[in-house]
């Protein structure tokens, strides 16, 4: 199958190295449009070049990946829009716009087949929690989607109407979690720990942390409360998550977030 990512930054990036990593048959010859920078980042990621769009069709190209941001959608439509693209599949990784609002984009195509992806930045070490779904034309495109995706972490089917939801759950978080982390890294080393000591041992915290959590069948609650010692020292710190409302901290990033998506 011949796949093209037109826009190839962080994330189109990230997913292409995690399914050239991960396909060892040899199923997918993947193409690249990056602008000016196509050779050189086709290079880079040992995948095609595809210099000039009009070449999509003699190059057979069946599935196109949009990797470019949100508000690039409308010039690369009208670009896109010239061409024949009844037997291609659109895939969209653009946060907060929906299925609709890509056909409208493309004005010549009313039946374009288009399935919308919201992968995050592990997917380079296959690691990716992905969300995908499909407007009624793409339907019949989804499963092979799903299947290319695969290959770099997990993929969930989620509802078009949720999918702003999955996107700060799963797309967001990554960035999130790395605030946190920093966070401490910071505390550490003000409190006297060497910079490379304080990350690997809080790398290595979270590391052990979420492997412990995923094996077990007890609740985050449970083992924060085997970790805090009656009268000991861990619980001085939650008592500060909890009395600075730490929850409400982070519903509100989340629902700010959320908005956003929803905005466009
Ligand atoms: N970053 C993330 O973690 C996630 C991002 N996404 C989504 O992925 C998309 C891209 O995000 P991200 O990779 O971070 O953004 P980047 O800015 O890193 O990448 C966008 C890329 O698109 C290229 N581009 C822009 N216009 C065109 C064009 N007309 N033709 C060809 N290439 C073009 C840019 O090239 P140039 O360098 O020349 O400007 C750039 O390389 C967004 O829609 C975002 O919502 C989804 C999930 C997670
Ligand atoms: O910040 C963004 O808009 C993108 C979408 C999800 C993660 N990054």
């Amino acid at each position: 199958m011949k796949i093209l990512f037109i826009g190839v930054g962080h994330m189109a990036g990230s997913l292409i190295k995690g399914i050239t990593k991960s396909t060892s048959n040899k199923k997918y010859e993947i193409y690249i449009n990056n602008r000016e920078s196509t050779v050189a980042k086709a290079q880079e990621l040992n995948v095609k070049p595809l210099v000039n769009l009009e070449d999509l069709q003699n190059e057979g190209i069946e599935v196109i990946v949009l990797g470019v941001r949100p508000a690039q959608l409308k010039e690369i439509a009208i670009v896109l829009d010239q061409f024949n693209l009844t037997n291609v599949t659109i895939v969209s990784m653009l946060s907060g716009i929906s299925a609709d609002k890509i056909t409208e984009a493309f004005g010549r195509h009313p039946k374009l087949k288009i399935v919308r992806i919201m992968p995050n930045i592990n997917a380079d070490i296959t690691k990716s929690v992905t969300g995908i779904c499909a407007n009624h034309y793409g339907e019949k495109s989804i499963d092979e989607v799903f299947d290319i995706f695969s290959n770099c972490g997990s993929v969930e089917k989620i509802n078009e109407d949720i999918f702003s939801e999955f996107t700060i759950s799963g797309g967001c978080t990554p960035a999130y979690i790395l605030f946190f982390l920093k966070a401490f890294v910071d505390a550490a080393v003000k409190s006297g720990l060497e910079y490379q000591t304080a990350l690997r041992t809080i790398i290595g915290s979270f590391e052990g942390t979420i492997a412990n959590l995923k094996k077990s069948s007890k609740t985050p609650e449970a083992i924060i409360g085997e970790i805090c010692v009656p009268n000991g020292v861990t619980i001085e710190g939650i008592k500060v998550f909890e009395n600075s409302n730490l929850e409400k901290i982070v519903f509100e990033a989340f629902n700010k977030a959320l908005k956003k998506d929803k905005e466009h």
